[in-house]
């Protein structure tokens, strides 16, 4: 993968702004490709993300957090895990100085909410402790918000962060005052003599990884910061160790899911994009049209695709219930055997660009054109490759990958099969990879 280094400028792989004034977010009820969990928190928490860092390991020039896959910087994606959570109060974003505008800029082009920025320090905990105060005081521009019964840390380079497992540190961490998130060591602990030498290697059932996210009472946090030395700020790297050495309180300590990894080298910024490339490709809908012979094809697609791994929906059109599918599927595969087919993949990404769903994520519509010989000598041609490139285009600005397959009906029922197959397993690279390379173009099963 090409690690796109956000350009401090501007992105040009952004969607046009102009036309999707306000990111889709998970709070508009029955409108969420996220379903809220249903958990009830009867106390106001609130959330420090820092993100202060230059990224100094992964060799890039651009701070990890601001390296863009599928079109958006690696914090969208954790802003947008904490901003699905309806109990959650507000988000607090520390980033150094010289990169406010653009945490900004990133924050008005994806349309966060409850997101408030202020200037991290020199280290991670100079940075989390601004971050904290910050919580204590008024924001402009943000209602009288309580301040936090409890404040929820989390790298803001650690994306895969789901709702269930924050919900367990935030309750534990009002219980006990201070909770945090641990994962079994991959390789085993050793202690070094000041020669370079093995001094003893440490027992690593005994041990654990401290992972983010953690969880405090705002008191406590607080208080582990007023009361730790310039050497913890300097040095430190773990905020359960200042809550216990500073306030005596022992973190309860909660087994996490391998998800809450942290992206250090540049092979993480790899790793992230092909999570939620394969996270977006489960699942498609084919639309038909109603038209028996596209049935029959969504039909074979369904069995053939079966093997492929990608869930398939089979629906007439997006009508009525139907429109359920543009809020919460990220790939349409569109089945047109009328000549006049261009007009329904038309109709379809105005409906998808009402839905305002591409900003999130990139949009995948495959327009599968389904023509029998016999008609091909009616029509003539289908429509032009040009015209299809063009909509193409048009789609891409607006963060949707839209691809053409051509497929001749053939009454050779073996030749059918392969052909058909061909056409799953085009869909299923087009869906899994989501090319800009391919856009446009019209593939030939
Ligand atoms: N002065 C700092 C240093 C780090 N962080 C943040 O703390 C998190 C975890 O730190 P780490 O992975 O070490 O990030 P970096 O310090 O940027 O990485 P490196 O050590 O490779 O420079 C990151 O989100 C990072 O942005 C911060 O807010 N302020
Ligand atoms: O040490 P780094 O700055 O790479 O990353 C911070 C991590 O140490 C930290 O997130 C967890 O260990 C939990 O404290």
């Amino acid at each position: 993968m090409e690690v796109n280094d956000i350009n401090m400028q501007s992105d040009n792989c952004e969607p046009d702004r102009a036309a999707h004034p306000g990111i889709f977010l998970c709070r508009e009820a029955g409108k969420s490709d996220h379903q809220p969990s249903g958990r009830c928190v009867d106390f106001p928490v609130s959330v420090v993300l820092p993100a202060g860092g230059s990224g100094e390991r992964t060799g890039l020039q651009t701070p990890k957090q601001f390296c863009s896959f599928l079109g958006r910087p690696l914090i969208t994606y954790t802003i947008q895990a904490f901003e699905r959570v309806l109990w959650i109060q507000s988000i607090m974003v520390v980033v150094a100085k010289e990169n406010m505008d653009l945490m900004t800029d990133i924050i008005q082009r994806f349309q966060h909410r409850k997101v408030r920025v202020v200037p991290g320090g020199s280290t991670r905990h100079r940075s989390i402790c601004n971050g904290v105060l910050a919580l204590g005081e008024e924001g402009e521009g943000t209602s009288a918000m309580e301040r936090p019964k409890v404040v929820i840390i989390h790298d803001a380079v650690r994306p895969f962060v789901e709702e269930d497992f924050l919900y367990k540190i935030a309750m534990a961490a009002k219980e006990q005052g201070a909770a945090g998130a641990i994962r079994p060591l991959v390789s085993t602990v050793i202690a070094t003599t000041s020669e370079g030498y093995l001094d003893h290697s440490l027992e690593r059932a005994k041990y654990r990884a401290s992972e983010m996210p953690q969880g405090f009472t705002y008191d406590v946090i607080c208080q582990a910061y007023q009361r730790c030395s310039e050497s913890d700020f300097e040095f430190g790297t773990e905020c359960l160790h200042l809550a216990l050495q500073y306030c005596g309180t022992n973190a309860k300590l909660i087994e996490g899911p391998p998800t809450l990894w942290k992206v250090t080298y540049k092979r993480d910024l790899a790793a992230a994009e092909s999570i939620v490339k394969e996270t977006l490709s489960r699942s498609a809908c084919i639309i038909t049209g109603g038209s028996t012979q596209a049935v029959t094809l969504a039909d074979a697609l369904q069995k053939a695709v079966g093997a492929l791994d990608v869930e398939l929906d089979v629906i007439p059109d997006l009508m009525g219930d139907n429109a359920r599918y543009l809020l919460k599927e990220w790939n349409f595969i569109q089945v047109s055997v009328s000549t006049s087919c261009l007009s329904e993949v038309e109709a379809m990404l105005g409906a998808l660009e009402a839905a305002n769903r591409a900003l999130l994520h990139p949009l995948v519509v495959i327009w599968v054109h389904f023509s029998s010989m016999d008609e091909l000598s009616v029509s003539g041609r289908v429509a032009e490759p040009a015209a299809i490139m063009d909509l193409a285009s048009t789609a891409k600005l607006r963060n949707i990958l839209l691809y053409g397959i051509q497929l001749h009906q053939s009454k050779e029922a073996e030749r059918w099969e392969r052909s058909v197959l061909r056409v799953a397993e085009i869909a299923s690279a087009l869906i899994r990879d989501r090319s800009p390379a391919l856009v446009g173009q019209l593939l030939q099963a």
